[in-house]
């Protein structure tokens, strides 16, 4: 954050209604709710767009911390103090807006110097989330919520369907998106500032899609091959069916499968954007579905619904909304959803078993518990991307044979 930034009161303004939105309305993603403001302001410059993003997610990230400093919880009368403290801690200066106008300046200083009474406020997450990210990571707890706490860096993925990677750096060069390999991945490629690159006509191309570097793991683990027949059970709108369509090489085919027929509907428009051509939709709409497709598919993909804790960077609000009703009934979820999406997999095919979530109980317990259940199932292979590790997303995913 440029300490230097010259505030109009209308930023403060837009700042405030989007945070209130987000804490107070239900269900309102904050990405959403972003994006909606940002549009709706047609007449912010880069600059301000810039700084009202940043501010948005810092602010919700770091509420806790906020609440603390400005010794006030957060309440829709309490988002501009805790907007001033957030401005403060970021030695940017207060202008004489009626906004800041019941803002104690100095106290709040004051506080800056005060420790942390509590690990739940030094992470800013909620105490319950604290003691089940303790009580399953044991002490790494704090190392994975500090990389979490990091704000996440755009990543895309070249569409191999249509451009390499390299060849995808020199058109986004053309367009002033500047892009970097990372080492070890290769159709992906970080943005090195952050701008709005669903603009480019090289997203309208199908060129390449947001995606995370953990998140293209998945893909590249399930082992697909031209011409298999591949069941992506939990595809939503297809952030990894389009990643699978293209490591096929547009041969085979890909049935994507979802309980919301209007993910599946994005996804099309996508997989059209993508030049994806080998995957048929298909809502789940009862068992009749499923037992339709037993034993039939060479690789199944179950990217199951989850906490999502593995991706708090990317939205920091899920901390807030989150809780553990949500976290066991999702288990619950996961749990039916291996045992009837299995029977999925032809004898000698592969299931893989993914989630965006950090927590053993909905990772490798829930994959423990399967395999007792199913003695026709072994465990090929596992592998768990912690944030704090590996830097981007924390990922699980699983590898399991049918043996018969
Ligand atoms: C982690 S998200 C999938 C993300 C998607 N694969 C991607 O890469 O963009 C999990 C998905 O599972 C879907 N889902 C939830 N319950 C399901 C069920 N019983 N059967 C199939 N899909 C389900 C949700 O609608 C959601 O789209």
């Amino acid at each position: 954050m440029n300490s230097k930034i010259k505030l109009h009161r209308n930023l403060i303004i837009g700042l405030h209604k989007a945070l209130e939105e987000s804490f107070f309305e239900p269900n309102k993603y904050a990405d959403k709710v972003l994006e909606r403001t940002l549009k709706f302001n047609k007449k912010w410059g880069s600059k301000d767009r810039g700084f009202v993003s940043e501010s948005f997610y810092e602010i919700i990230r770091w509420k806790n911390q906020l609440e603390f400093f400005a010794n006030r919880k957060l309440s829709p009368e309490s988002i501009n103090v805790l907007i001033a403290t957030y401005l403060l801690r970021n030695k940017i200066e207060l202008q004489p807006f009626p906004e800041f106008e019941k803002v104690y300046i100095k106290k709040i200083k004051d506080r800056f110097k005060l420790p942390f009474p509590t690990l739940a406020i030094k992470y800013s997450i909620p105490e319950w989330m604290q003691m089940v990210l303790e009580s399953e990571l044991g002490d790494e707890w704090s190392h994975e919520m500090k990389a979490l706490n990091t704000p996440a860096q755009t990543i895309i993925r070249a569409n191999s369907l249509k451009i390499t990677a390299e060849e995808l750096k020199e058109v986004l060069m053309v367009e002033n998106i500047i892009v970097n390999f990372i080492k070890g991945y290769k159709n992906a490629l970080i943005m090195e500032e952050k701008k709005n690159i669903f603009k480019t006509q090289a997203f309208k191309d199908g060129l390449f899609e947001i995606q995370d570097a953990s998140s293209q793991r998945v893909g590249e683990f399930a082992d697909v091959k031209p011409g298999m027949r591949v069941i992506d059970s939990c595809a939503g709108a297809g952030g990894k069916t389009l990643h699978l369509a293209a490591l096929m090489e547009n041969k085979g085919l890909i049935i994507a499968m979802d309980i919301h027929e209007w993910k599946l509907q994005t996804l099309k428009q996508r997989a059209r954007r993508n030049g994806a051509y080998n995957i048929q939709t298909k809502v789940i709409e009862d068992s009749k579905t499923l037992k339709r497709l037993e034993n039939s598919a060479d690789r199944v993909l179950i990217d199951a619904p989850c906490s999502g804790l593995g991706v708090l960077r990317r939205n920091p609000d899920a901390k807030w909304k989150l809780n553990e009703e949500f976290i066991n009934r999702v288990k619950e979820e996961q749990r039916q959803i291996l045992q009837n999406h299995s029977k999925l997999v032809r004898k000698d095919g592969i299931l893989v078993y993914a989630t965006c979530s950090i927590l053993p109980s909905e990772n490798t317990l829930q994959v423990e518990k399967f395999l007792n259940e199913n003695s026709n199932y072994q465990l090929i292979e596992e592998k768990k991307l912690m944030p704090s590790v590996c830097g981007f997303d924390g990922f699980y995913m699983a590898k399991l044979l049918r043996t018969n």
